[in-house]
C-alpha cells in the first residue's frame, strides 16, 4: 500500500493553518467579519421524497475558508471517494479479517446498488421471513406453549447485538406496538436476567438470542440460564420451539442450542456486529414497530447512502463531519467528543455510537500494520439534553478540555404536551447552549452585571465565559423511522471517512480480544486457590483474596 496517511500535503498545511491561525479562529470575530457565515456553513439534507429534513449547521466551529478548504483537500488526498466506492462495491475493505463490509446491501431499498457479494434476493428473504414472523407475533397468531399470545419479548445480546436494537426501540417508542413489552438483557451479570425475568410470564414471553457468531460468552450463557428459566415453568423441552428464536450466522451453533431452523433468522460475515441493526439482529425493532416502519428506516438509511455516495463532498453531512471531528482530534488535541440529542427518545444514541465509533476507530495500527504517528478515534460520550446540562455541561463550558459537541433536535415533538410547552423550552435550551459556548461572556459584561459587587475579583473571574467552544447544531423535522435511518447512517459514514483518512481498518475489533481469553483462564482457577497460577502479583492477590472471602 502506498498511502502514507497522516503525511498528506493538506495534513502538512492544515498543521501550519493550525499554528499560524488557531489564535485567530475567534468565532465571535468569524461572526462578526461575515454577516453570511450561517449560510456558508451550513446544509440542508432533503430526501427524494421530503419526508426527512436535516439542517446541519456547522458555522460554530473553529474554522475559516482556508480550513474548510484544506480538510476537503485531506478527503480528497485520504482517498475517501475511492475507498467509499470500493465499500459499496462489495470490495474486502476488512484487510484483517479479509471480508467485505456491506451493511449497505442490508438496506438496499429498490436494489439500486448492485452488489454481488451480497445477494439481494437473499438478503430480501430474511427480511421477508422476518415480516411474517413479526405479523404472526404482533396479530397474536403465534402462540406460546398454554396457548397464549406473545406480550412480552426479550432480546438477549452483546454489542452490536444489543445496542442497536435498544437504541432504536427506545427512539421509536411512539411507533411501537402498545401491549408489547421489550426487555434486552446484555450483561453476564446475572443480576440483569434475573431481575427482567422477574418482570415476565414464560407462557407469554419469546426470548431472542442474538449473537453473530452465537460463541458469545455472555449471550450463550444468559440464553442458557433464560431457558433453564422457562423450562422450570413449561416442563417440556418441545416448548422452547415456541419460546425462542436465534439471530445469527452460525446455523450450527443455533441448532445445537435447540432452535428450529425455522425460527432462525440469518445473516451474513459481511454484516459487523456494530453495523447490524439493518439485519436480522433488528427483529427485535420490527417486532416492536412493525415490518412497515422497519422498511421506512431502512428507507431512511438508504437514503442517507445515496446522498453519501454521489453528494460532492463540500455537501456532503457525513463527510463534513468527519472533517471537522479531524480537525479537533488531530490538531487541537481534543480526546473526546460530545453527542448531545435534544430528543427524550434519543436517549440512548450516545451509548450506541460509543461502540459503533471507539470500537471501529480505536485502532493504533495502519492497515498496512504501522504504529500511527497520529491521534485516531476520539472518546465519544453523551446524554440526552437537558439533562446532560444539570450534570456536565459546567466542564464543557469553563473546564480546562476542549470538548466539539453536536447537537441534535427535531423540530417537531412527538408530545406536544400543554400545547407544545415543553419543546418550546427543549428548543430554547438547544438554541442556548450552542451560542454560549460559542461566543461566551466577557469580563467586561460579568462587571456590569455585577455592578458593585465587580469588585470582587474571585467572584468576576469565576463568572467569565470565555467561549469560542465548537459546536455543530443538527435540526432534523421529526424522530420517524425513517428519519432515525438517515440519522444513524449520517454517524456511520462520518466514522467511515474518519477511519479511511487515519488509515485504519475500521472494521475489526482485535481489541477486545485479549481479555476475553484471560477471562477464560482465569474462570478454570476461580474455585480453587492452588490453581491460580500465571498471574502478576497484582492479579494473583485479587484472585486469592476473592477465593478466600467466598468460601
Ligand atoms: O454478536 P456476537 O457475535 O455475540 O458479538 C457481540 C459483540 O461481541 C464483542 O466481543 C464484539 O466486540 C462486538 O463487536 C460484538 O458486537
Amino acid at each position: 500500500m502506498s498511502v502514507d496517511w497522516g503525511h498528506y500535503p493538506s495534513w502538512a498545511k492544515l498543521q501550519k493553518l493550525y499554528d499560524a491561525d488557531h489564535t485567530k479562529l475567534v468565532l465571535k470575530e468569524l461572526f462578526d467579519a461575515d454577516p453570511k457565515r450561517f449560510e456558508k456553513f451550513s446544509r440542508e439534507y432533503n430526501s427524494p421524497q421530503k419526508d426527512v429534513h436535516v439542517l446541519l449547521d456547522f458555522s460554530k466551529n473553529l474554522i475559516n475558508d482556508d480550513v474548510f478548504s484544506t480538510l476537503l483537500e485531506l478527503a480528497k488526498e485520504g482517498g475517501v471517494e475511492q475507498a467509499r466506492d470500493e465499500m459499496f462495491s462489495g470490495k474486502h475493505i476488512n484487510t484483517s479479517e479479509d471480508r467485505a463490509v456491506l451493511h449497505v446491501a442490508l438496506r438496499n431499498v429498490g436494489g439500486e446498488f448492485k452488489i454481488d457479494e451480497a445477494g439481494a434476493d437473499e438478503v430480501q428473504g430474511v427480511l421477508d421471513r422476518m415480516a411474517t414472523f413479526a405479523n404472526q407475533i404482533r396479530s397474536g397468531e403465534w402462540k406460546g406453549y398454554t396457548g397464549k399470545a406473545i406480550d412480552t419479548i426479550v432480546n438477549i445480546g452483546i454489542g452490536g447485538s444489543d445496542l442497536g436494537p435498544v437504541m432504536v426501540t427506545e427512539a421509536l417508542k411512539p411507533y411501537g406496538k402498545e401491549g408489547l413489552t421489550c426487555h434486552f438483557v446484555s450483561n453476564v451479570d446475572g443480576t440483569h436476567i434475573a431481575e427482567i425475568t422477574k418482570q415476565c410470564n414464560p407462557e407469554t414471553t419469546l426470548f431472542i438470542v442474538a449473537s453473530k457468531t452465537f460463541t458469545t460468552q455472555e449471550t450463550i450463557t444468559n440464553a442458557e440460564s433464560a431457558k433453564e428459566w422457562f423450562l422450570q415453568s413449561a416442563g417440556d423441552a418441545k416448548h422452547v420451539a415456541k419460546h425462542f428464536c436465534a439471530l445469527s450466522t452460525n446455523k450450527k451453533a443455533v441448532e445445537s442450542f435447540g432452535i428450529n431452523a425455522d425460527v432462525m433468522f440469518p445473516f451474513w460475515e459481511w454484516v459487523g456486529g456494530r453495523y447490524s441493526l439493518w439485519s436480522a439482529i433488528g427483529l427485535p425493532i420490527m417486532l416492536f414497530i412493525g415490518p412497515e416502519n422497519f422498511q421506512e428506516l431502512l428507507a431512511g438509511a438508504h437514503e442517507m447512502d445515496k446522498h453519501f455516495l454521489e453528494t460532492k463532498l463540500e455537501d456532503n453531512l457525513p463527510v463534513i463531519l468527519a472533517l471537522l471531528g479531524i480537525w479537533y482530534n488531530d490538531f487541537y488535541g481534543a480526546q473526546t467528543h460530545a453527542l448531545l440529542p435534544y430528543d427524550q427518545y434519543m436517549h440512548k444514541f450516545a451509548d450506541y455510537f460509543q461502540q459503533g465509533d471507539m470500537e471501529s476507530n480505536g485502532k493504533f495500527v495502519t492497515k498496512d500494520g504501522r504504529r500511527v504517528t497520529y491521534q485516531t478515534g476520539p472518546i465519544i460520550w453523551g446524554q440526552s439534553g437537558t439533562n446532560g446540562q444539570h450534570a456536565f455541561y459546567q466542564l464543557i463550558h469553563q473546564g480546562t478540555k476542549l470538548i466539539p459537541a453536536d447537537f441534535l433536535a427535531p423540530i417537531e415533538t412527538q408530545n406536544p404536551i400543554r400545547g407544545g410547552l415543553h419543546h418550546k423550552i427543549l428548543l430554547s435550551n438547544f438554541f442556548a447552549q450552542p451560542e454560549a459556548l460559542a461566543f461566551g461572556k466577557s469580563e467586561d459584561e460579568v462587571r456590569k452585571e455585577l455592578g458593585e459587587q465587580a469588585s470582587n475579583e474571585a467572584l468576576l473571574k469565576s463568572k467569565v465565559f470565555e467561549g469560542n467552544r465548537p459546536t455543530n447544531s443538527i435540526l432534523f423535522q421529526k424522530l420517524t423511522p425513517r428519519t432515525l435511518g438517515s440519522l444513524i447512517v449520517m454517524y456511520e459514514h462520518k466514522i467511515f471517512v474518519q477511519g479511511c483518512i487515519w488509515g485504519i481498518n475500521s472494521f475489526d475489533q482485535m481489541g477486545v480480544e485479549l481479555g476475553k481469553v484471560l477471562a477464560k483462564a482465569i474462570l478454570g482457577q476461580l474455585d480453587d486457590a492452588s490453581k491460580v497460577d500465571g498471574h502478576d502479583s497484582s492479579t494473583t492477590g485479587l484472585i486469592k483474596h476473592y477465593i478466600t472471602r467466598a468460601a
